[in-house]
């Protein structure tokens, strides 16, 4: 085949609208954020654990290697690619049919067969659970965090380098209507090619819901354990950290179709941006509140710990519901479970829900997402900002997400959008924003 550059200088998408900041985003998010998950892990676990400490503590270079880190971000990531390609668990038959303008060719409209990554979750417990049992110290995954990074932020570009120089390979179909932009810097952090598959494998979807999600649990287990060895049993806070993360990632795994509707997988190309998002910003990122648990226990009363988890079960309520629905509406509008809601009619044939979830406010299941987010927060207390790192930068990436949402609804959907954003005027946070 030949390679597919020729004829994109003939294509439209050297004209689509540049995001995250065109090249100059593009150059400083691969240097900034790789710095960025390393400083983060540095607060968490010293001292003061402040953003604002001078100098920063970033690891020395001779604390970024370690063999062992390799071997085990490798086997880990070779452990779960052999459980995606096994007839493992339930298995899912779903016509994919991404649905992007223009239409997808026919080669990426087929149906294929997946695993369960839920079965991927329950193996990893498994084999976790042996592991303790044998006595393998997983609370030595505290002093590994930091190669263990390393080798993620390492194995994200060389994976995104892979990505970007198949990607002329590819018909020019199978290329991303952003990712073409003949900017090479620019193309390369947002992903040429929307689906990068080897055979049946699809580097996307495995990547966005697999490693870097069960690795993030590994982790959290890892501080627990750590805790026990430097206190002899896990605190109430820490086990709370856990098991709201858990239940967020069970959740995800257990639900992993919905991930095909969405932005990520239909519309971005896989880069740089995802690529190291799944594999590296995720795992690493995600759990701060458990690592910083480890060097600053903290104590919480019955009565907080309550209102926490009662934050975390309306959060996941609101989040659950409202994706289920929104899931539900456009797998079968006529569902007895959705059939009664109101609705408004778009030229694209497709309906937009007014009532229900859909109806308080434009993403419900932010709101939602939102709520749980502050709940792994709180049991960490008001004395440092560090575990509400995520809190902070998961409102800037939902608020820029659902203005990047609103954009293509807006081009898809034209003057039934803008009738659905007059009857539900707030797009996250109802009365505020
Ligand atoms: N933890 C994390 O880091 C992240 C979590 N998330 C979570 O992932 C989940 C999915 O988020 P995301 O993919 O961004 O967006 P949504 O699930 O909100 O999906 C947006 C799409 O839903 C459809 N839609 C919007 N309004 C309506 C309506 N009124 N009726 C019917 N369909 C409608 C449109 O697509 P169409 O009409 O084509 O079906 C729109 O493009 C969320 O719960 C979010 O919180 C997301 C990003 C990061
Ligand atoms: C590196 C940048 C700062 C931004 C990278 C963004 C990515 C980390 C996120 C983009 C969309 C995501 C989703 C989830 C995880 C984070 C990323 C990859 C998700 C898998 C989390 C679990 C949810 O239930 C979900 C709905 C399945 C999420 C889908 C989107």
């Amino acid at each position: 085949m030949r390679p597919n550059s020729q004829a994109l200088k003939h294509g439209s998408s050297h004209d689509t609208e540049r995001e995250f900041g065109g090249a100059l985003g593009a150059l400083c998010i691969p240097v900034s954020l790789p710095l960025t998950v390393l400083f983060l892990i540095g607060v968490s676990r010293s001292p003061e654990a402040s953003v604002f400490q001078w100098p920063p503590p970033l690891p020395s270079t001779d604390q970024l290697w370690d063999p062992l880190a390799l071997v085990l971000l490798l086997g880990w990531i070779a452990l779960h690619a052999l459980l995606y390609v096994m007839p493992l668990g339930k298995f899912h038959l779903f016509r994919r049919v991404p649905p992007v303008h223009p239409p997808p060719a026919p080669a990426l409209s087929c149906v294929c067969f997946c695993p369960s990554g839920f079965h991927g979750l329950c193996v990893s417990c498994v084999l976790l659970l042996l592991l303790l049992v044998l006595g393998a110290p997983l609370g030595s995954l505290f002093e590994l965090l930091v190669p263990l990074a390393a080798c993620a932020i390492a194995a994200s570009f060389l994976f995104s380098v892979y990505l970007y120089t198949r990607s002329f390979w590819v018909p020019s179909h199978a290329l991303a209507l952003g990712g073409n932009t003949g900017n090479p810097l620019y193309d390369f952090f947002i992903g040429r090619e929307l689906n990068p598959r080897i055979g049946n494998f699809d580097l996307k979807y495995f990547c966005e819901l697999r490693p870097g999600l069960i690795g993030w649990m590994v982790i959290n287990l890892g501080m627990l354990m750590k805790e026990v060895e430097l206190r002899g049993s896990p605190s109430l806070a820490m086990m709370l950290v856990n098991s709201f993360q858990l239940l967020y990632v069970a959740d995800a795994l257990w639900n992993e179709e919905a991930v095909l509707t969405t932005m990520d997988i239909v519309h971005d190309g896989f880069g740089f941006m995802l690529v190291f998002g799944d594999l590296a910003w995720v795992p690493f990122t995600y759990g701060l509140q458990a690592s910083f648990l480890v060097v600053h226990p903290q104590a919480l009363s019955p009565l907080g710990a309550a209102t926490i988890i009662a934050l975390n079960g309306i959060g996941y309520y609101i989040f659950r519901k409202s994706n289920s629905q929104k899931n539900q509406f456009r797998r079968d509008p006529t569902h007895s479970s959705v059939a009664r809601l109101e609705t408004i009619a778009t030229a694209t044939g497709k309906r937009l829900l007014v009532s229900g979830w859909w109806g308080i406010v434009r993403h419900p299941n932010y709101l939602g997402d939102l709520l749980m987010a502050l709940a792994w927060s709180l049991p960490c207390g008001f004395s440092h900002l560090l575990p509400y790192f995520y809190v902070v930068y998961f409102t800037v990436l939902l608020i820029h997400r659902e203005a990047r949402d609103e954009r293509q609804c807006r081009a898809k959907y034209g003057l039934a959008w803008d009738s659905y954003c007059r009857r539900v005027p707030y797009r996250i946070f109802p009365y505020v924003y």
